[in-house]
């Protein structure tokens, strides 16, 4: 236990107490060296030398897979440091309550609001299982997921996250029985000696997760009966997904979670209500057209007919998406097409020309951004071409235009912070959510852009993996080969015909040589160089036509860092005896 004003690390000020779990003290913590807050896990004293030893291992092993996660909904983890005989995990700070509290303090929650998180536990939990090799994270439940004010979910408490195939996560590390997995959220597969545990192990306990924020009652405590029988009032479609997810057998759980994504989003149309109006429907289209119909299926053209039926229903809404002027009209126009073609990348391209056009990327355009690409994900990659060339221009989107809330991976708005830090950390939280697109366009073979990809994903790890390297003492190297990748960025910028990109290539290169000086330097990189990029980045900005109020602004903004970085360069070059190089 660490008293208030307690420093840990040499630079973290332990400001109250925040959490507690099973094995640890959480604390909120102010970053002297960064002016950042932190969350700072500690890992209470275990006497036991044998089990210290357990513990600090499972921890270590916790960290080090979560330092490679890039994802919104997992908070980073960015120091560890071992004193005082306990241990400490620095990581992002969500500022938010669990699910857990949520549920005890408010009871059971609204279906949509449920619904809305599962899609997002969805979302983070697919993004684990397709990495390579997969991790599972075999303990969803409310008190491992956070919620943010902004709505987004965090998922916390990686202890017993493994990765399949790796023999040092195969067996519990603490022998403690969470290890398996949290009864009553555990699938029965992690209490079976034998059982294989996979991305349908999570799959469970999604469900159980959603079962007990909508009825109130744990599911260890009681049966999970259908939650109609708990809620009459809940949707039938949603019971029959949940009732799904949490089948004993995995074979007939959802495949994976971006099945149960699909399930989640499309839940009403399993409802009876719903199914007797479509019967209605159809019942008047049967009335109206039978002689037409049975005349196509005697012709045999039954098939054609269906095909010709998707296509036009497609082209229509494509159609209805471009004329309209209404941006809300258009969007619900492509996100329809996307869902009747779904190989489709079209309505994507047109969803990204519509929410970039203002200028800026709203968080509610995001969502159902997301949710639709999610969706079809799996069809829209069959075309390696198109899919690479999506993934690109979705990850500009995000890059250039992104400026909601709901990704940033700490505290966001935290009082006290000046404008320059806002900007930079939106900045970061942009630039971390186009990361995993760039890996994709930049790893397609063939992909005509790959070569502007790779740069853009390379910037990105940088921003991701640096600071816990800084802390680790293991940065020295990453800055030249980082210098050289603002400088084509600033070079690849210059080319393109879009205000947006050149001004924010410009502010980033220019924020990094405010920032960075010293260890460009010490990396090898030359005073000169950085003057050069200093003037190439202030030369980029200045002949961008700007027309709009935000455009003048970020313009602004690269002229105003000019000097400041001008001057970090130079006393880069000044040694600590105050001999100027
Ligand atoms: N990154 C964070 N930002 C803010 N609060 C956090 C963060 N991580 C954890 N907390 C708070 O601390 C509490 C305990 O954290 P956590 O569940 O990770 O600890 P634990 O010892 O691993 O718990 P468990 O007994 O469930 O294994 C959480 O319920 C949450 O309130």
């Amino acid at each position: 236990m660490v008293a208030e004003n307690a420093t840990v690390g040499k630079r973290y000020r332990i400001l109250a107490q925040i959490g507690k779990g099973g094995m640890s003290t959480v604390y909120l913590a102010m970053d002297s060296s960064l002016n950042k807050q932190w969350a700072i896990k500690e890992i209470r004293n275990v006497s036991d030398s044998a089990q210290r030893d357990l513990v600090i291992k499972s921890l270590t092993v916790e960290a080090n897979m979560i330092k490679r996660f890039d994802h919104p909904a997992i908070p980073r983890i960015v120091d560890l440091i071992e004193e005082k005989n306990s241990l400490f995990v620095v990581m992002d700070y969500v500022e938010g309550r669990t699910l857990s509290s949520i549920l005890k303090k408010e009871g059971p929650q609204k279906e949509s609001d449920v619904v809305d998180w599962g899609v997002q536990l969805c979302d983070v939990l697919d993004y684990l299982h397709r990495r390579r090799p997969p991790v599972v994270f075999r303990d969803v439940k409310p008190s491992n997921v956070m919620l943010t004010p902004e709505g987004a979910i965090k998922l916390i408490d990686f202890g017993i996250a493994r990765e399949i195939g790796d023999d040092r996560g195969e067996r519990p590390l603490l022998g403690d029985a969470r290890q398996l997995g949290t009864p009553g959220f555990g699938a029965p597969e992690q209490f079976d000696p034998d059982g294989e545990v996979d991305a349908r192990t999570d799959v469970y306990a999604l469900g159980a997760t959603l079962y007990f924020l909508l009825t109130g009652r744990h599911p260890r405590k009681h049966k999970m009966v259908p939650i109609r029988q708990v809620r009459p009032e809940l949707s039938e479609g949603l019971e029959s997904v949940l009732a799904k997810a949490t089948r004993k057998n995995p074979d007939e759980r959802f495949q994976s979670c971006a099945q149960m994504a699909y399930a989640l989003k499309h839940y009403k149309e399993e409802d009876q209500a719903h199914r007797d109006a479509l019967l209605l429907k159809w019942r008047g289209f049967l009335a109206t057209g039978i002689a037409s119909v049975v005349c196509l299926v005697l012709a045999g053209g039954s098939l054609l007919m269906a095909n010709h039926a998707q296509n036009s229903d497609y082209d229509y809404w494509m159609g209805q998406g471009a004329q309209t002027s209404d941006d809300t009209q258009a969007e619900a126009a492509f996100v329809k097409a996307a869902s009747i073609k779904t190989d489709s990348a079209e309505p994507y391209e047109n969803l990204i020309k519509r929410y970039t056009a203002d200028g800026s990327l709203s968080d509610r355009e995001e969502q159902t951004y997301n949710s639709a690409i999610t969706e079809h994900m799996a069809d829209l990659q069959r075309n390696a071409d198109t899919w690479a060339q999506l993934s690109f221009d979705t990850g500009k989107m995000y890059w250039y235009y992104y400026d909601g809330t709901r990704m940033k991976g700490d505290a966001a708005n935290s009082e006290g912070q000046n404008q320059q830090d806002q900007q930079d950390q939106q900045r970061y939280a942009r630039i971390r959510a186009a990361s995993r697109w760039m890996h994709n366009a930049a790893e397609t073979q063939g992909f005509k852009d790959a070569n502007v990809a790779r740069i853009y994903a390379d910037i990105a790890d940088f921003n991701t993996q640096i600071v816990p390297l800084i802390n680790e003492g293991s940065d020295a190297g990453r800055y030249k080969p980082y210098f050289a990748k603002l400088n084509d960025l600033v070079n690849n910028a210059g080319k393109e015909n879009n205000e947006v990109i050149r001004l924010e290539a410009a502010n980033l290169s220019l924020d990094a040589l405010r920032v960075y000086p010293r260890k460009f330097r010490a990396d090898g990189v030359s005073k000169e160089e950085m003057r050069v990029l200093a003037d190439a980045a202030l030369d980029l900005a200045n002949s961008s036509n700007t027309t709009t109020d935000e455009l003048d602004q970020r313009k602004k903004e690269a002229e105003n860092a000019y000097k400041p970085a001008l001057e970090a360069i130079s006393n880069a070059f000044v040694d600590i005896k105050g001999d100027a190089k």
